[in-house]
């Protein structure tokens, strides 16, 4: 058995370069990082968006008019594009991993939300790495999560993860408009502080993700009021899951 357990989630930003398309040696490093926290038995939960980016690389501009058809139909392509380039990283760490696609509807109380943890469960007891997406295929309206912050929030609750890791494109929350030069990255947030005001609106194309930094902020606080210790930091900055692991000060710490 494993000794601790941690949630990452990689957002759309994370993984792909300003032409929006997937950048292989980032999930490269990502999956290494989880392969080095493995031989040091602590297991990840992996929360991966990128399908409808993943599907956006092989359809091109699509015909579809309604722009949630076209989200479900990028997402159902872009998928296992997605799964083939982390099974085959995976397989190069002599590691696996596994598909799992909820809805929001799963984690209600219920057989779903049982079905899920025994699924989970069997998943990293087999030392299998499980990644999970929302199933974008079918999630529209009422099953949706707001995003993937969510998603990675509920699972690092479900299975009372020791860590959760929101990996974005910048260094953590800033104090003020992170493009000014007299912004900083605050390093450590409480569960109930109001920080709203730092928030910029964003500007976000089709497929570049939903999530955006307030949403990342208040599902960290969330995690956190419930005792698990979140991080926002930037994923494309080297080892940073192993520095968060070895309690670095790396990015935005939300705990109590
Ligand atoms: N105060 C802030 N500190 C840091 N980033 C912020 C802040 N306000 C807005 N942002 C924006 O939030 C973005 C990260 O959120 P998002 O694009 O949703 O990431 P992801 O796709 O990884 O989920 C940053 O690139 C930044 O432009
Ligand atoms: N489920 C979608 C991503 C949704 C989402 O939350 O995106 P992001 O804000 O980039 O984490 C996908 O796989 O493209």
């Amino acid at each position: 058995m494993y000794k601790e357990l941690v949630v990452i989630k990689v957002g759309t930003n994370v993984m792909t370069n300003k032409d929006n398309r997937i950048v292989r040696p980032v999930l490269n490093s990502l999956v290494q990082q989880i392969a080095e926290l493995y031989e040091r038995d602590i297991m990840t939960i992996l929360v991966s968006s990128g399908s409808v980016i993943a599907g956006k690389e092989v359809l091109g501009k699509a015909k579809i008019k309604d722009k949630t058809q076209r989200r479900q139909v990028y997402s159902a392509i872009g998928q296992p594009r997605m799964m083939r380039h982390y099974y085959n990283i995976f397989n190069d760490y002599g590691m696996k991993c596994a598909q799992v696609l909820p809805t929001k509807r799963d984690f209600n109380p219920g057989v779903h939300r049982d079905n899920m943890i025994n699924c989970l469960e069997g998943l990293l007891s087999e030392g299998v790495i499980p990644i999970a997406n929302e199933d974008d295929a079918v999630s529209v309206s009422m099953s949706m999560f707001s995003d993937n912050d969510e998603l990675a929030t509920l699972l690092a609750q479900l299975m009372k993860a020791d860590k959760l890791i929101l990996m974005t494109d910048i260094d953590g929350l800033y104090d003020g408009n992170p493009e000014k030069k007299e912004s900083k990255v605050i390093d450590k947030v409480e569960p109930k502080e109001d920080l709203d005001k730092y928030i910029e609106e964003g500007n976000k194309e089709e497929g570049e993700g939903r999530g955006g930094m307030g949403s990342k902020l208040s599902y960290a606080q969330k995690a956190a009021a419930d005792n698990i210790p979140s991080y926002i930091v930037n994923g494309k900055r080297e080892n940073v899951i192993l520095d968060v692991v070895e309690g670095k000060n790396v990015g935005t710490k939300v705990s109590k």
